[in-house]
């Protein structure tokens, strides 16, 4: 089934509470929460306390994509701030054995994310401990990039390895997803696509969520 998780990135966030709200009316089935640190990337967003604010105001599944360069550290604190599912970088700092243990002793999902330049075979070692890989598709840190084509054998590669272990593995793509990238990764084996500026971007979001749904519906 395929997941739509709109990325707050590009809301507007003097009106955080109902810009996530449109996004229930609009039938996304989660949020993505972009954090970043100012040294994993080269840009700034939010933390925790956002998270713990925005957590009573809507009911959509959490998707924290954490973009950080030591995410074992703040793991306790974004799974009591409401978390349903976090996301870390291999190429982050941390153990990641012990930081998806982490995450999971929350009883939350855990994901691992892959950076462009990182290859597909970098995650295969713990897939049997993952919910969700999410396999970048522009270079973390900004919203509104071009979708980077070349990550399409990535996304596919990392889809029949998990076909092969036996594991029914979400694979998420986040960066230059709109209706007309959207059927290319989900032909790949992607089945939850993050959108930024291609939802936040219109006037009408709920026609944005549908046209992407049905994009990439098409060729799954
Ligand atoms: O993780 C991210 C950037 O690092 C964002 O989730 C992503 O860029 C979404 O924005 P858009 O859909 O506009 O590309
Ligand atoms: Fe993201």
């Amino acid at each position: 089934m395929l997941k739509i998780s709109p990325s707050i990135l590009s809301c507007d966030f003097a009106n955080l509470e109902s810009e996530c709200a449109q996004m229930k009316e609009a039938g996304a089935e989660m949020l993505h929460i972009d954090v970043m640190d100012g040294h994993f990337v080269p840009n700034l967003t939010l933390g925790a306390p956002i998270v713990k604010c925005l957590r009573p105001k809507n009911d959509l599944f959490f998707d924290v994509h954490l973009m950080i360069s030591e995410p074992l550290r703040y793991i306790d604190d974004f799974a009591a701030a409401g978390s349903d599912l976090i996301t870390f970088h291999v190429e982050s700092e941390s153990d990641v054995g012990e930081t998806i243990a982490k995450i999971k002793s929350h009883g939350i999902k855990a994901a691992l994310s892959v950076k462009p330049g990182t290859p597909a075979e970098a995650v295969f070692p713990y897939l049997d401990l993952l919910d969700m890989v999410l396999v970048m598709t522009v270079e973390p840190g900004f919203g509104g990039q071009k979708f980077m084509g070349d990550m399409i054998p990535k996304i596919e590669a990392i889809r029949k390895k998990a076909e092969e272990l036996g594991l029914s593995l979400d694979i998420e793509v986040d960066g230059g997803i709109d209706a007309g990238t959207a059927p290319l990764v989900t032909a790949a084996g992607a089945n939850v696509l993050v959108a930024g500026s291609a939802i936040f971007g219109k006037p009408d979001r709920t026609a944005a969520v549908r046209a992407l749904r049905a994009a990439g519906e098409s060729a799954l």
